[in-house]
């Protein structure tokens, strides 16, 4: 704890700029996460802070905490006497990992209190109110501007209504190891990814990399067409091959591509295929979705042939190959009923229920097996709200399909590595300000490129150019 509590006093000070005269008010529950709170204000209070605990349970406020506050001239005050109108800094100590439902009315109104108020507002760990496993937010919750956390990120602070209570997120090592890794939620590094991106070999051919093929556009919306094949193509397997009515544009954008305007049986030999962005609902649409999902090919599922699905959830249900849905939340909710506060659960329940991978888009990315092992992702940026930006998330996805074919890497795997992807090729579009959809095509190579030069656990880079 002493190591939570210096790393939260140091993140404090350097947000504050200094201690000597900061007013800085603890709000403390009656668990470890007020002790982390109170040691790190009595360190504050050490460098020349005024400061204040409000004790929420004063009979159970962790007593070396309270201890340490006392001994170093902090003072505690009642609930009515917080000092929240006048407060520089606010520390959120109520509740941390060990919460339970929706804060409690004493709690809730300081939080309240604390939002109106002009203090810095900086949880400990958590902010108090979010679910730490799920993000969800029943009732109120802390608004963090910032969150001091420890150890490793909670799915809590990255996902759902938690993501946008969190603020900013400063982590402290405290050595408890990564325990997110054994946990049945996980996040990838930019190293795991890299570890998952098969580079080709001297010994590579174009069609020994996994060939994906795209069924999306037509004549209506042949820029999905584009978006997704040219994200396929620059996600680098061997080949692609496309097969439907945005043939011309296709071919147009893409002379690499080997085009048909044929349906998916004329293509010629794959190992994974995208069908849906931008393909219509008609019936001539339907029975290419019934040809691709007949195939004993993985088959990532996306857009109006999510829709389509909605109809008739059986065709995947039937199918062994591996199958990713990637619905967002309206299309999720045509599939499998409302997403609701719990989007891991809503995840979870979907693909277990069709016997699928689904990745749930969103401003967090989440994708669950049917198993129930779920990853949620952390990478990404606000630009990415733009139109065609799933269509290349498919085309990345499938490319990274048809590699999984002939490395064995799970659907699942492939599926939030693709999202790790398309978020940091995201953010690195978003440098300069907007972005659009074929940006983050064009930078796919120099995502990559940046993913393998990312630091691996050992600090050396995590993957080293083609293997030789
Ligand atoms: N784990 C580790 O390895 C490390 C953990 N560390 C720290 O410990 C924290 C976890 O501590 P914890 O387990 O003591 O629980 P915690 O979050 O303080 O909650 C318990 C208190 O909350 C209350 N309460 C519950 N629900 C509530 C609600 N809805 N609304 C209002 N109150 C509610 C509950 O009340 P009760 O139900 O008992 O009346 C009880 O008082 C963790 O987040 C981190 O800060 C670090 O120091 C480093 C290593
Ligand atoms: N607020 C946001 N923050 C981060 N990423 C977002 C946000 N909104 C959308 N995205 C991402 O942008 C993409 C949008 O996909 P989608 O809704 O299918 O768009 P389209 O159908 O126009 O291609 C998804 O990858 C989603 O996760
Ligand atoms: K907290």
């Amino acid at each position: 704890m002493q190591r939570a509590a210096t790393g939260l006093a140091t993140h404090c000070l350097a947000l504050a700029g200094r201690a000597h005269g900061l007013r800085v008010t603890l709000l403390v529950g009656a668990g470890d996460n007020g002790g982390d709170a109170l040691l790190a204000g009595a360190l504050l209070a050490r460098r020349g802070a005024r400061v204040t605990a409000v004790l929420l349970a004063p009979d159970r406020a962790h007593p070396g905490g309270l201890a340490a506050l006392r001994g170093a001239g902090g003072r505690l005050a009642d609930l009515a006497d917080a000092g929240l109108d006048r407060a520089d800094l606010v520390l959120d100590g109520i509740v941390g990992i060990g919460g339970r439902g929706g804060l409690r009315p004493a709690a809730a109104e300081l939080a309240r209190a604390a939002a109106a108020g002009p203090g810095l507002l900086v949880a400990v760990d958590l902010p108090s109110g979010v679910d730490a496993d799920t993000g969800a937010v029943d009732g109120e919750a802390f608004a963090a501007q910032h969150t001091v956390t420890f150890g490793t990120r909670t799915p809590g602070l990255v996902v759902g209504a938690g993501r946008r209570h969190t603020g900013r997120l400063h982590l402290v090592d405290i050595g408890l190891g990564p325990h997110l890794a054994a946990a049945a939620t996980r996040q990838l590094t930019d190293a795991d990814a890299a570890d998952r991106i098969e580079a080709p070999s001297a010994a590579s051919d174009k069609y020994t990399q996994g060939v994906v093929g795209i069924v999306a556009g037509s004549a209506t919306y042949p820029g999905a067409g584009v978006l997704c094949t040219g994200a396929a193509l620059h996600t680098r397997p061997g080949l692609v091959r496309y097969a439907g009515t945005a043939a011309d544009g296709v071919r147009a954008a893409w002379p690499e591509a080997i085009v048909t305007a044929g349906r998916p049986g004329d293509a010629g030999r794959v190992q994974s295929w995208v069908v849906g962005p931008g393909v219509g609902t008609d019936d001539e649409a339907r029975s290419v979705l019934a040809e691709v999902l007949d195939t004993d090919l993985p088959v990532v599922v996306d857009a109006d042939a999510l829709t389509m699905l909605a109809d008739d959830p059986d065709l995947v249900r039937a199918r062994t190959a591996p199958t990713v849905l990637t619905p967002h939340d309206r299309e999720f909710a045509r599939i499998a009923g409302d997403v609701g506060p719990d989007r891991l659960a809503a995840a979870r329940r979907a693909a277990a229920d069709l016997g699928c991978t689904v990745l749930l888009k969103g401003s967090a990315t989440v994708v669950a097996d049917a198993d129930g092992s779920a990853f949620v992702n952390g990478t990404g940026t606000p630009y990415l709200a733009t139109a065609g930006t799933g269509d290349v998330l498919a085309g990345v996805l499938g490319a990274l399909l048809a590699s999984a074919a002939v490395t064995g890497l799970p659907a699942v795997e492939a599926a939030a590595v693709a999202a790790h992807v398309h978020g940091r090729a995201g953010e690195l579009a978003a440098a300069r300000g907007p972005l659009l959809a074929g940006d983050l095509v064009r930078l796919l190579p120099e995502t990559l490129h940046r993913l393998r030069e990312a630091p691996g656990p050992h600090g050396v880079p995590a993957a080293r150019g083609p293997a030789q």
